[in-house]
């Protein structure tokens, strides 16, 4: 093993191309979960083949039993059928030589042999049939063996905490086992091939049994120089492959490089064609030697496997010629044993390239089974505590957060606050002091490492979790835009409902977006995606009002507004100001994050974050008011943004100005709003 992989290093240190070292810094390996098995069709021997075998048909079977039970039996039985008719073909054809190289008259050894070779034909007949049965079967469970690794890759990836997507061990788990579902398509396929290479190794090698028992050595001695040669062909061509496939890789991110949009301008403003076309051909360059060199190696390794094979068979035409020569054996058996030997060593070498590929796709299906049991430990909870139907108050007890694989850092720290229902909420606070991650942790997106989130009295923890998600709306400031049509960018907001007129019209009103719809291509049914026939790009703002829109008409009695207008221009941002207040009017609870504080004066209740801790709760005006204590975050911040908004100061005054104090707009407490 250690060998094999120095084989690869080697190779690649020596192909990697000067270009490739200089813009990658050596040669360019995935860092992907299916990535970790590049090496392993290196590990391919006889041994261990013999010894995985089992397993690689048993993980096959397994899915196909789940696919299509019909079709799996159909299969195993044509494969059986005509293993035993190679067999009966076999022992016929023997009878056939028999009569012919028997004594009597030419007729009387022909008409001798007329009822095996009809037999013999009646067996490569039935062969035949059965061969179309098994294809027929094979072609039927394919797809069906997809969809089911498929549906169940998709169904436990989607049943997922968040925190598990964000994991980057489970992660590569997932990207690599994406591949288990057609690699479980391929393997049906290939596991046929292999069936129906063992049935045909084993009808030849009981024919042989049967007629001598020193025929068997003799197919053994043929036949495993040649498996040798074939896993060494394979071996060799991969490690080849894996070095070339490296210089393509390259060259093909260079060349997509060169056509991105998004590297279109910087490519013209910096000039920097000429250099990637440069490094391009350099690299195509490194990959025609390597193809070439590839070339030779196959040539020369092809050469070996055709000697050892030549020379396997004359020893063994030699054995069989011994055994004919001291009357040891009958003509006609060696005859029979000649073809039962030919078929024999084809099927073992068929058998061998199958089993190669059977143990490179087994390996990313069975990355699919360890998804599957990995989500399954991971999955969101179902059932639990229904929620009070009305709670007065969610209240979070001492929450502390950390994200995973972060450095430890809590993004939520000890934090303590009462969101009374019913009222706007907002939450303020620097950039990364927990806002978010605060209001995340409300929507039962992330469970908290210690301290509780209650609803009323019952602690989230222990509440259905389905409920709590359907309770919460969210315009987060990354919202997903949906590559459909403008309809169902705002109807997946609650998709799990038959979509209502009444409910899509009002929707759109709230978020102000009737003009932005009207005005669209298609109206409502304009696909939102571009680079599709028909699809319309939407604006930043024109994406936040459709994502408004989205989050009213999932009318969830909590509604988050993170960062609602960063893209709205002055006109929306006031309408919206305007909605939310009559939505907390009629009883609603908006929770609002914004950096525009003078926004958040129609809050009822302000939460003021800082590195994850609530620094000041209070309404604007208490948290403005020079009177009360405080580390004051909100009014240092409040000032700092209101500076950019004030008017420019007057000239220096005069003298007698001065004297008389009379500058205008700085008494205290004058400070003039951000959209003053
Ligand atoms: N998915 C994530 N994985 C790891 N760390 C994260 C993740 N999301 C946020 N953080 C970190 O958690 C901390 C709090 O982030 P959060 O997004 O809650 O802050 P915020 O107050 O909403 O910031 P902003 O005003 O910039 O939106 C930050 O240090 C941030 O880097």
């Amino acid at each position: 093993m250690t060998a094999q992989h120095g084989t690869k290093s080697e190779a690649e240190a020596e192909n990697v191309s000067a270009s490739e070292r200089l813009l990658f810094g050596g040669p360019l390996r995935y860092d992907m979960g299916w990535s970790k098995h590049e090496d392993a069709a290196l590990q391919l021997n006889l041994r261990s083949v013999v010894r995985r075998l089992p397993g690689l048909v048993g993980t096959t079977v397994g899915l196909a039993w789940e696919a299509d039970r019909g079709a799996l039996r159909l299969v195993t039985l044509a494969e059986v059928g005509r293993g035993i008719g190679q067999a009966v073909g076999l022992i016929a054809v023997n009878r056939v030589l028999a009569h012919l190289l028997g004594d009597g008259s030419t007729a009387d050894r022909l008409t001798g042999a007329a009822p095996a070779l009809a037999v013999a034909g009646g067996a490569a007949l039935l062969g035949a049939v059965l061969r179309a049965l098994s294809t027929a079967g094979t072609g039927q469970l394919e797809p069906k063996v997809e969809r089911v690794a498929t549906e169940r890759y998709l169904t436990h990836t989607a049943r997922v905490e968040l925190e598990a997507v964000e994991d980057d061990e489970f992660h590569k788990l997932l990207d690599s086992a994406q591949y288990g579902a057609s690699s479980a398509r391929r393997m049906v396929q290939y596991c046929q091939s292999v069936v129906t290479a063992l049935m045909s190794l084993v009808a030849s090698a009981g024919v042989l049994a049967l007629l001598h028992p020193a025929l068997l050595p003799l197919l053994v001695a043929m036949t495993v120089p040649s498996a040798w040669a074939a896993l060494t062909v394979a071996r060799r061509r991969y490690v080849s492959f894996q070095v070339w496939v490296q210089h393509a890789r390259a060259g093909r991110l260079i060349s997509g490089l060169l056509i991105s949009t998004d590297a279109a301008a910087e490519i013209r403003a910096h000039d920097v064609g000429p250099f990637l076309l440069h490094h391009f051909r350099a690299m195509s360059q490194s990959q025609e030697a390597e193809q070439r060199r590839l070339s030779r190696l196959d040539a020369r390794t092809g050469l070996i496997a055709a000697g050892w094979t030549g020379l396997a068979t004359v020893a063994a035409y030699a054995a069989l010629g011994g055994l004919l020569w001291t009357g040891a054996m009958a003509l006609a058996v060696g005859g029979t044993a000649v073809l039962a030997i030919r078929t024999g060593s084809a099927a073992l070498e068929n058998l061998i390239l199958q089993v190669n590929h059977l143990n490179e796709e087994s390996l990313f299906v069975g990355d699919l089974h360890r998804l599957c049991e990995e989500a399954g430990r991971r999955a969101i909870p179902v059932g639990g505590r229904p929620l009070p139907p009305a709670p007065a108050a969610i209240t979070f007890e001492d929450v502390v957060f950390t994200y995973r694989g972060k450095d430890n850092r809590r993004a939520l720290d000890g934090v303590s606050l009462t969101i009374p229902t019913g009222k706007i909420v907002a939450l303020v606070g620097e950039n990364g002091s927990g806002k978010t991650t605060l209001v995340k942790l409300l929507c039962g997106l992330y469970r908290p490492d210690s301290g509780r989130i209650l609803w009323d009295g019952l602690d989230a923890a222990e509440a259905d979790r389905q409920e709590l998600v359907s309770r919460v709306a969210v315009v987060g400031q990354d919202f997903y835009r949906w590559p459909f049509t403008a309809e169902v960018n705002i109807s997946i907001g609650r998709s799990e409902v038959p979509v209502t007129e009444e409910r899509l019209t009002d929707a759109v009103r709230y978020a102000g977006a009737e003009e932005l719809i009207e005005e669209l291509p298609r109206g409502r049914r304009t696909l939102l995606a571009r680079g599709y026939k028909g699809g319309h790009q939407l604006s930043g703002g024109q994406w936040q009002r459709l994502g408004l829109a989205r989050a009213h008409y999932r009318a969830g009695r909590v509604l988050v507004v993170d960062e609602p207008t960063s893209a709205l221009d002055a006109r929306a941002e006031q309408r919206l100001f305007e909605q939310i207040r009559r939505l907390a009017d009629a009883g609603q609870t908006v929770i609002l994050i914004t950096h525009r504080l003078g926004s958040v004066r129609a809050a009822d209740l302000i939460h003021v974050l800082d590195h994850g801790r609530v620094v000041e709760s209070g309404t604007f005006d208490d948290l403005l008011s020079d009177t009360t204590d405080g580390p004051k975050v909100f009014r240092d911040l409040y000032r700092l943004q209101a500076a950019q908004y004030a008017p420019p100061a007057p000239p220096a005054p005069a003298a007698s100005d001065a004297v008389s104090g009379a500058v205008p707009g700085t008494a205290p407490g004058a400070v003039p709003g951000p959209r003053a």
